[in-house]
């Protein structure tokens, strides 16, 4: 789990959190009926919805942005909903009489075209008043929809897979004319909750009552409930002795608990007088505990048992027979269970073991050998199939909404398919790859500790007597330089990690060189071998690197290399300086790990690379990794912002249909085009750019002459085998002084100001709720001046007096904000809990440096304030 999310609750704070957050949705759940929407597109043709269950209202968001304007929108909630323009709401339970009277009183006698529901009970604060089950409330909304809906009409709900779930299928059946049950992608994979959308109401005259009586609907299964309390136990039994042939009782998920995934702590499981049923129950046995940790280091804890706890809806019943045996073992190690052999019967046994024939015995070792493969692959197969399929499942259910961005990261089923993509994974993958030849070229050199320059004199030697001269003074030159190469860019890193300053700088020259490059120039290196690396490549090892975690063990590996030896491995082939623009054909290369054939092995991949011989625009199908690094200009990205250019790699995946996305193609590649686009985009930005232009405009030069001009003694410098230092020390200094006129720069200035001007969103509603609340105000204040007006019981003067007051009041700002005492945490106060003796009203504990930091905040404004006076 990323360090973003958090732990608990199931890792809440997910990309649905954060974007809702972000487009400032009330609730997370509000994408679910984006994306239901995005599916069956039901919002946009409705005129009136029911939202029932509502609260706090994200799905009354969707509808009012979605649904036209001027429709009716209804909410109902237990709990009151916060005002939500065009939306009308209140606060009922939706399995009462009243709420109906409410619901009926708004809508008149106008039909609703979509009721949506997506109440649970024991959600949200009034939980207590939930008398009803999950599946009672959705029959209850369906009661209202009935109600409610018109002939055709739509009604969504969300249901859990429960002893319910087949019934209440059912009873949509009978009423609507379409049935589908969908899970859209940003619900939880954990959540059991389903979305069951109904369409095509058909508006029976004449609804049998027991259709919508829980006491009917659910009669079957409650009565099997009760009386079949064993079977569960025995259905348990079966999933553990018969778990191929086992058919299930689909009893569904206990009342309360809807979350497919249950694990169990191995104490429990060993302690626990019914394991079968455990077994067939959960789905993983962990080891949390120090004792628990203590018995995985057992020998009777084998590496079978370790991988069979993991996951226990794989396993066949030699595995759970195993599980089951290595419990009784555990229970005798630990003492619960007596032990069952005498001393004297082990001897026993030994004698007889030594009484078999060597053949036999290995015979047996041959076939134990054989089941344990066997029951190994099945497990591999039956894992990679369950894989599959919720892969194409989920798949399926992905709607292309750009809020749809990507799958759940970290569903644990579908391990390794993350981080085919991962472009952390990937970059660091390159990096490693950029250091497979340092450190072979490493190995190939003598295997001394000596410096570069001192190789010469150990066993090199026979070579170097047959170097002339003027050759031997050229590899030692080089291997100098190499060092220098290093030690500088360590000089470089060093900076860099101390100096805030200095990385300021960096950032800006960065910026200030993603105007002046213009697309990607195939650096054509010597290197092949480098050049020849593809995405795909970079995948795979950021894939293997990712498995078998050896990225770290390489960069150790690397790091543990003397300084010296490193910085010459750097300086022979140093990948930081290089952009590489890599491209790889999908159809050329045969993935070779299993969690990528399984990825590729889906059908939308299938004929692809048929498609791709075809057709050229299919081209496309080019993974595109261009891979920059920090001394090297930026890559140039649509946007500039800085955290995007600052962004080492960037993966494009390019289509003809998405004009947003460029395709940068080595072969196609015209500085020219996609210089002219990115001004059109972003305009000018550098002084320079601009004054060129003004002098264009104003006839001040000509085209002629900028290019002429272009041809300078800067230009014109060949940069081959420089070394970096040298090349950055150029870069700084050593350019073309394009003069900038005051007139740039003040208009680059105006439209920076102008762009920071912009209100963002947030800030946008805030002062819409200011300004509204100001409306109210002055509203409030003129009804009751309106009121003074009329009494008789007031002279004119106090008529005017208090008029006057009241208009003061509700044209005033509002209630000032209650002052806060700040009370900085130190001498008396220090690690004080509670209040602080002495201080009264509100206060706020501070650290004694935030109190100068808002010193220094005041100064400074006070300093700006002076200067603007003068
Ligand atoms: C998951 S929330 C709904 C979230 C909502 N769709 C949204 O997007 O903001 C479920 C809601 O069902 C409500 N609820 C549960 N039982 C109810 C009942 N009997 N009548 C009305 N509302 C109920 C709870 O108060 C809770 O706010």
């Amino acid at each position: 789990m990323g360090k973003a999310q958090k732990k608990t609750g199931k890792g809440r704070l997910d990309k649905y959190y954060k974007l809702a957050k972000e487009q400032g949705y009330r609730a997370r759940s509000a994408f679910k009926l984006i994306q239901l929407n995005k599916k069956y597109a039901f919002l946009e043709s409705a005129r009136c919805c029911i939202d029932l269950c509502a609260a706090p209202g994200g799905w009354l968001q969707v509808a009012s942005k979605y649904m036209p304007t001027n429709s009716v929108i209804v909410g109902v909630d237990l709990v009151p909903i916060k005002p939500i323009p065009r939306v009308v709401t209140f606060a009922s339970d939706i399995t009462t009489a009243q709420c109906r009277n409410l619901i009926r009183s708004e809508i008149k006698d106008w039909k609703a075209d979509v009721v949506l529901h997506d109440g649970a009970p024991n959600v949200g604060t009034a939980w207590i008043q939930d008398a009803y089950s999950q599946s009672e409330l959705v029959l209850m909304s369906l009661k209202l929809a009935v109600d409610f809906l018109i002939k055709g009409g739509t009604f969504v709900t969300k249901v859990f897979r429960s002893v319910d779930y087949n019934n209440l299928i059912w009873v949509f059946n009978q009423l609507f004319g379409k049935v589908e049950a969908t899970k859209p992608p940003s619900s939880r994979n954990v959540s059991a909750e389903i979305f069951v959308v109904c369409r095509d109401y058909l508006a029976p005259k004449h609804i049998d009552p027991k259709f919508l009586d829980p006491k009917h609907v659910f009669k079957d299964i409650s009565s099997s409930t009760s009386t079949d309390k064993g079977t569960s136990a025995n259905n348990s039994q079966a999933n553990v002795f018969q778990p191929e042939k086992r058919r299930r009782k689909r009893d569904g998920y206990d009342d309360g608990d809807y979350t497919l995934f249950k694990k169990i702590s191995a104490s429990d499981f060993v302690k626990n007088p019914d394991p079968i049923s455990i077994l067939g129950s959960v789905n993983k046995i962990s080891f949390d505990t120090e004792e628990e940790k203590q018995w995985l280091d057992l020998d009777i804890t084998t590496s079978d048992v370790k991988a069979n706890c993991d996951d226990l809806k794989v396993l066949g019943k030699g595995d759970f027979k195993a599980l089951l045996k290595w419990r009784l073992a555990l229970r005798e190690e630990i003492g619960i269970d007596l032990k069952t052999k005498h001393a004297d019967e082990i001897t026993e046994t030994v004698e007889l073991v030594e009484e078999i024939d060597e053949e036999q015995q290995i015979q047996e070792e041959l076939q134990r050998l054989n089941t344990e493969a066997q029951a190994r692959t099945k497990r591999e197969r039956r894992r990679a199939n369950e894989i599959k399929t919720k892969t194409i499942q989920r798949m399926q259910l992905q709607m292309t909404a750009p809020l749809d961005i990507g799958l759940e990261q970290n569903d644990a089923s579908l391990v390794g398919q993350e981080d085919i993509f991962d472009l952390g994974n990937a970059e660091r993958g390159l990096r490693n790859k950029g250091a497979v030849p340092i450190l072979a070229t490493d190995e190939d050199m003598p295997d001394d500790e000596d410096p570069p320059h001192e190789a010469s004199g150990g066993e090199d030697e026979d070579e170097d007597v047959a170097l002339d001269s003027d050759g031997e003074r050229e590899k030692k030159l080089s291997a100098l330089e190499a060092t220098l190469d290093g030690m500088y860019e360590s000089y470089q890193e060093k900076m860099k990690e101390r100096d805030a300053k200095y990385r300021v700088q960096q950032t800006r020259e960065k910026h200030g060189r993603l105007e002046e490059w213009h697309g990607i120039t195939e650096e054509k290196d010597d290197d092949d071998e480098t050049d020849s690396e593809g995405g795909w490549d970079i995948m795979e090892a950021a894939k293997t690197r990712t498995d078998g975690d050896s990225s770290g063990d390489e960069s150790e590996e690397e790091s543990s290399l003397p300084a010296h030896k490193r910085n010459r491995a750097e300086a022979v082939d140093p990948p930081s300086n290089k952009r590489r623009k890599l491209v790889a054909d999908l159809g050329d290369r045969q993935p070779t790990n299993p969690a990528t054939q399984v990825w590729f092995s889906q059908d939308v991949f299938q004929g692809l690379e048929d498609v791709a011989d075809n057709s050229e625009a299919d081209e496309d199908a080019v993974m595109e990794y261009v891979v920059d690094n920090d001394e090297e200009e930026g890559w140039l990205q649509e946007d500039t912002s800085a955290s995007e250019a600052e962004d080492k790699m960037v993966l494009q995946e390019s289509g003809d249909d998405n004009e947003d996305v460029e395709m940068w193609d080595a072969a196609d590649e015209n500085i020219d085009v996609s210089k002219r686009d990115h001004i059109k985009k972003y305009g000018l930005v550098t002084a320079e750019a601009v004054s060129i232009a003004q002098r264009l405009a104003n006839r001040q030069t000509t085209k002629t002459h900028l290019v002429n001009e272009g041809f300078n003694r800067y230009s014109l410098n060949s940069k081959d085998d420089l070394p970096t230092w040298f090349l950055d020390d150029e870069a700084k200094y050593y350019k073309a002084n394009i003069p900038v006129t005051k007139e740039a720069v003040a208009a680059l200035r105006a439209r920076q100001r102008a762009l920071d001007a912009r209100p963002i969103k947030k800030i946008a509603e805030a002062k819409g709720r200011k300004k509204m609340r100001a409306a109210q105000r002055l509203a409030k204040a003129m009804k009751k001046a309106e009121g003074v007006n009329a009494t008789s019981d007031l002279s004119e003067r106090e008529k005017a007096q208090q008029i006057e007051k009241l208009m003061r009041k509700g044209t005033s700002k509002g209630k000032p904000k209650k002052e806060v005492k700040v009370v900085v945490a130190k001498g008396a106060h220090k690690g004080v809990k509670g209040r602080p003796k002495g201080v009264k009203g509100r206060y706020a504990m501070v650290d004694a440096r935030m109190r100068k930091e808002v010193r220094a905040k005041k100064r400074k404004e006070k300093a700006s304030k002076s200067r603007k006076r003068s």
